[in-house]
């Protein structure tokens, strides 16, 4: 099974569009979105570019291999597949050609990049955009503070132009131009605490930065509480390939799957072409461990290994662990490329919600079981914040009882050992 999957081909964008001169000014029918825009690139009356808005929203037919039936957040899941395979087309031509100046640090010292700040921006855009109506609330991962640095200007100037670059090559967005206060207020429309009333959209706009600066595996991961509860799900793996990777140490054949899954309509794969049909697909229905491998970091720093590999011997598990980045591990322990994916952070880490909604559901409407070390649900609506027991584990409904055993002995022999010390 692969230890680490590579880089995919990458497409580049198209150059940028020249700027009219004068501003086109937006009527009230457009006030909430008027901030966005500093012109378009040709005269359109707001009616069109609301029609055009519409006209695109992609709607799922109940007929052939599509999910059926319509549910409720029908709209919403095209709108969030829609937002997540444009920050991923932005991610894919960022990845293609990283520069070192195109890396900050954040005041926690980790990674973040032109492309986690343009993918934000995007999503943020084409969700407020396909779903104007009501209040719209964002837990998100990034925010503008620093990009409003004076030492910042350049990137934020690459940054407007990545995004509009992008925009550009959607037919609904093709006449849109953000103004560089337009992408930082975009961004900041992430900062909700989210909670346990009403809805709010979860971001991550990068997830698995490290993966992505690599090369190697990353995902733009996006979901939707309602009421506290995760009810949609999407995740755009740029680099995953289509095929399962149970088998393989090389990244072979297309890469790009995007996973979704609403509550109680189960969970789906497709390509992150356009046009590409969704698959259902579903857990491994594994019962014996010998048979089962597990996903986990490949980041030492985010889980630690040592108890992992502990907990795969105590279950029995002989395969070596599969390690990548970010989110795409629960994209495939949905598709049963893998049987268990396993989590845990050094004492003290605190996981955020956007680090596991998307990949939650998709993984429990494919048939399997998220749950904390202690075996309770993932509780998200407690903010920006995960509160649980430990660490996080995934597998399906037959492995999870004797997993929760690995797991619960192999936590009190870590702790017997380090009371030894
Ligand atoms: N010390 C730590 N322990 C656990 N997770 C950590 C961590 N430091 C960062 N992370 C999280 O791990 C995520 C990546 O997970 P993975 O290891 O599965 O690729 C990061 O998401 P971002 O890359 O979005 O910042 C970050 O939120
Ligand atoms: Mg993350
Ligand atoms: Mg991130
Ligand atoms: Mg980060």
């Amino acid at each position: 099974m692969a230890a680490r999957l590579g880089l995919t081909t990458v497409s580049s964008l198209g150059p940028r569009k020249a700027l009219l001169p004068l501003p086109v000014r937006l009527p009230s029918l457009l006030s909430s979105h008027r901030h966005f825009y500093t012109s378009l690139s040709s005269p359109i009356s707001p009616l069109q570019l609301v029609k055009n808005l519409s006209q695109s929203q992609v709607t799922m037919s109940a007929s052939g291999s599509d999910p059926s039936p319509i549910s409720t957040y029908e709209k919403e899941l095209a709108a969030a597949k829609k937002a997540a395979s444009l920050a991923a087309r932005l991610c894919q031509s960022v990845q293609a050609e990283i520069l070192q100046s195109d890396v900050q640090s954040k005041a926690d010292k980790s990674p973040v990049t032109v492309a986690d700040y343009g993918s934000q921006a995007i999503v943020s855009f084409v969700l407020d955009m396909e779903l104007s109506s009501g209040p719209f609330s964002m837990v998100a991962e990034e925010d503008s503070e620093d990009l409003r640095k004076d030492s910042s200007k350049e990137i934020l100037s690459r940054i407007t132009d990545l995004v509009n670059d992008t925009l550009s090559t959607d037919p609904s967005f093709c006449n849109v131009i953000l103004s560089e206060e337009g992408i930082l207020s975009a961004i900041d429309k992430g900062t909700s605490e989210g909670g346990s009333s009403g809805r709010h959209w979860v971001l991550d706009p990068i997830d698995g930065t490290k993966g992505f600066l690599r090369g190697d595996q990353y995902a733009i991961a996006l979901a939707l509480l309602d009421e506290g509860k995760v009810v949609l799900g999407v995740l755009a793996c740029p680099n995953l390939p289509l095929a399962s990777i149970q088998h393989t140490t090389q990244n072979v054949g297309e890469s790009g799957c995007l996973f979704s899954a609403i509550v109680g309509n189960g969970a789906w794969m497709q390509s992150l072409d356009e046009g590409s049909s969704p698959t259902k697909i579903q857990v491994t229905s594994t019962a014996d461990p010998v048979d089962a491998s597990f996903f986990e970091s490949f980041e030492a720093a985010h889980s630690l290994h040592d108890l992992t590999s502990n907990i795969a011997k105590k279950l029995g598990v002989k395969a070596p662990p599969v390690r990548i980045d970010s989110q795409a591990k629960y994209g495939a322990l949905a598709r049963g490329d893998g049987a268990i994916y396993l989590r845990f952070p050094h004492k003290g880490y605190r996981e955020k919600i956007w680090d596991h909604a998307a990949g939650y559901i998709v993984v429990t409407e494919a048939g399997g079981v998220v749950t904390d070390a202690a075996g309770n649900d993932l509780d998200f609506s407690k903010g920006r914040y995960l509160d649980l027991d430990t660490g996080i584990m995934a597998t399906n409904k037959k492995l999870m009882p004797s997993l929760l055993v690995a797991v619960q002995e192999s936590i009190k022999e870590q702790q017997q050992s380090a009371s030894l010390l």
